[in-house]
């Protein structure tokens, strides 16, 4: 086995070498230099002279540890912070041993803890107002650090992420009314970009309205990706991004889910004030917008450290979405593929599966897929290989058992790699949140090989059934003593999901 590991070993070594990559700290350090003089900030290739005039203000998940950087880094700079993060995250943090997430004991940065299982409330308005109120004090000569990340996003629940800890309606829309309608339009299915185009039109401080309060300060973004495709605009609902949507979009999205009709007052005067608005727009030439993380970076990551324990690897996408059963069955197909070029008597035979594996990947619509480079290069490898994606696929809730996607996502690949045999070739598929928690659960995922159903057959756990229920957690701890469980505790990062699948010739 390469370097002396199992593979299990290893799939664990890239699935950490992957978060590692979108820590807060090296994200940081990263992204911000001080010259020698310690007056000039450097933020990639731009310079902002600094003379306690420093302020930051931040929310979302993984804003603690980034404020907590960014103090270690600027912290004799910083006059006042205030920032916006999830309720009980200080204690977790903490409990987790990750002292270095945490402020100082005398820290200028304010702390709000809300959004209460990813809901806007009165917490997260409180903060809101608060961060508000520091942005609209600065003048020019002010230079205003945001930081700023998400908590999920694709078949998310309503509020959650950095949306629901900025929460400032525009009078009259109170935050029971918006916090209604963004969970209608999530339980209709509306997808982040639609539901965040209309918290952007109903927000004070979404869709460029925070980057307004600040003006005339100057505004950096630090932003951590948690969208497909890392949008600005959508990430977090854009509050430092001018939103490039209109009434007449938000009207489509809310005629789409049927929701047009039975609108408060409150937001029709909104919305109808927003059209004849003589100010038009915010404008944003005041901000630097700038993705510290995100799941590319974090895949670039494993992509490496999997080169250097001897694989062939290869990034397929970073924007795996769709249901996880046609997700696993691309795996499933894909992994027979991979193991067939790798079989020096199968590598010339066409095989059946490939045309599937093509229309799979037509229909599952990935932007960024990288199907025939992947493939050409399992066909040259002439030993073992590492493909990477990662994304968000999404679960359809039917059951009432214990899960996440990602373990839902593995337990179904596992079923697909079992279904014909793979020839002389090991294959090992993970599946893991890099925000170290999946769904409801305190694990982050789950791996599989080719001999999960038998072996699960062999200790009379029925899969099928563990599935029906959506019961993957459930099946995984008991599974060979939860052994192929993920365990990372809270990661203090979050870059949405990461995929890895091994194929290791025997
Ligand atoms: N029993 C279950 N089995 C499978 N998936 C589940 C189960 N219960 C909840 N989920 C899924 O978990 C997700 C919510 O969990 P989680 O908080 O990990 O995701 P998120 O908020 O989208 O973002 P992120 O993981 O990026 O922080 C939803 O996609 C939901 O469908
Ligand atoms: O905060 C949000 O709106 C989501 O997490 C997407 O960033």
């Amino acid at each position: 086995m390469t370097s002396g590991m199992t593979l299990a070993e290893q799939a664990r070594q890239l699935f950490d070498s992957a978060v590692g990559a979108v820590q807060p700290g090296p994200m940081l350090q990263r992204t911000l230099s001080l010259d020698p003089s310690g007056r000039q900030l450097k933020v990639r290739d731009r310079t902002f002279q600094l003379r306690e005039n420093l302020y930051l203000v931040g929310f979302g998940k993984a804003v603690l540890g980034m404020a907590a950087a960014a103090e270690e880094l600027l912290g004799q700079h910083l006059v006042q912070g205030v920032i916006s993060v999830p309720k009980g995250i200080q204690a977790a943090v903490e409990h987790a041993g990750k002292q270095e997430m945490l402020l100082k004991p005398h820290s200028h940065i304010q702390v709000f803890e809300g959004a209460e299982d990813n809901l806007p409330d009165r917490d997260a308005l409180r903060a809101a107002l608060a961060i508000q109120q520091l942005a609209e004090g600065l003048t020019a000569d002010d230079l205003l650090l945001v930081l700023i990340s998400g908590v999920g996003a694709a078949d998310r629940e309503p509020g959650g992420g950095g949306s629901a800890l900025l929460p400032a309606p525009i009078p009259p829309v109170t935050l029971e009314e918006k916090q209604t309608l963004t969970k209608l339009l999530a339980a209709r299915g509306a997808t982040i970009q639609e539901l965040n185009t209309i918290r952007k039109a109903l927000s004070q401080l979404k869709g460029g309205g925070l980057a307004q309060a600040a003006y005339p300060a100057q505004v950096v973004s630090l932003i951590l990706s948690d969208v497909i495709g890392d949008p600005l605009e959508v990430i977090a609902s854009g509050p430092t991004v001018a939103s490039a949507h209109n009434v007449q979009d938000c009207l489509q999205i809310l005629n789409h889910y049927g929701l047009r009709a039975a609108l408060p007052r409150s937001v029709k005067t909104v919305l109808s004030r927003a059209d004849s608005d003589p100010h038009g727009p915010h404008t944003c030439g005041h901000v630097l917008n700038v993705i510290i993380g995100s799941n590319s970076l974090a895949l670039a990551e494993a992509q490496r450290q999997a080169e250097a324990l001897g694989y062939r690897a290869m990034v397929l996408s970073t924007a795996m979405q769709g249901d996880v059963r046609s997700v696993a069955r691309f795996y499933g197909l894909l992994a027979r593929v991979a193991a067939a070029r790798l079989t020096p008597s199968l590598a010339e035979r066409p095989l059946e599966e490939e045309t599937k594996l093509h229309q799979l990947a037509a229909e599952l619509q990935l932007p960024d897929l990288q199907l025939e480079e992947a493939l050409e290069a399992v066909a040259k490898a002439q030993g073992p290989v590492c493909l990477l994606a990662g994304g968000e696929p999404t679960v359809q809730l039917q059951g009432s058992g214990k899960g996440g996607r990602n373990q839902e996502l593995a337990l179904h690949v596992g079923v697909e790699l079992g279904r014909q045999p793979l020839g002389p070739i090991d294959v090992l598929f993970l599946s893991g949140g890099t925000d170290g928690q999946d769904g409801p659960t305190k694990v982050a995922g789950a791996w599989v090989t080719s001999d999960l159903s038998s072996q699960a057959s062999a200790e009379s756990l029925d899969v099928a059934a563990f599935l029906a229920d959506n019961d993957s957690y459930t099946f995984f701890c008991r599974f060979q003593g939860g052994t192929h469980l993920l365990h990372t505790g809270l990661t203090g990062t979050n870059v949405m999901d990461v995929h890895l699948l091994i194929c290791h010739p025997q």
